[in-house]
């Protein structure tokens, strides 16, 4: 059985994605509305959050709890043009940092962003807990060759 974590090349690889996607975000003029400085430790906690979403360690869990990342999102009111970037820079910086190029790879991905970044909007524009999505903890992301196996 093959994790997405292991499949991507572990922390380097998915640190590399993080990294690129990132610097993006703060040079793209629609995401620098969310994001107009670069905050130190945001690459290593997305490496974290995507590393075990993915099966690899759950240093996101244990270190900040998913109650960190409601907290960071929420009252950002996340636009529907902020996500759909935010999602299209995350699928540029995947080829830039060279992950494997496998079409399941590649879909499997391509959907934990496209939830993730759902979530993060929902959460963004809840004005009252009951609006939250409601999940409250990592996804544990699967795909197609894991099942089989
Ligand atoms: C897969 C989807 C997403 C994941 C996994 C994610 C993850 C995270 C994490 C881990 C942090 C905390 C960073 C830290 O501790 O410094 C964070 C903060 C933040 N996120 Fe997200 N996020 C997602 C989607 C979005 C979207 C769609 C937006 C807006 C377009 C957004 C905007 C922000 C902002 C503004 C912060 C706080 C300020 C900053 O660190 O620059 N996020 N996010």
């Amino acid at each position: 059985m093959t994790t997405l974590y292991e499949f991507a090349g572990g922390d380097e690889a998915l640190h590399r994605l993080e990294e690129l996607f990132y610097a993006k975000a703060l040079a793209d003029p629609v995401l620098r509305e969310v994001f107009p400085v670069r905050q130190p430790h945001h690459v290593d906690h997305l490496t974290w959050f995507t590393a075990e979403s993915f099966g690899g360690p759950d240093r996101f869990s244990t270190a900040l709890g998913f109650a960190y990342l409601i907290d960071v999102h929420r009252h950002l009111k996340i636009t529907d043009a902020q996500r759909e970037r935010f999602v299209a820079a995350y699928l540029e910086a995947i080829d830039e940092a060279g992950l494997p190029d496998d079409a399941d790879f590649r879909a499997a991905v391509r959907e934990h962003v496209e939830f993730g970044a759902h979530v993060a909007q929902q959460n963004s524009l809840a004005e009252t807990d009951a609006d939250l999505h409601p999940i409250r903890e990592v996804p544990a992301w699967t795909w197609r060759r894991q099942s089989e196996g």
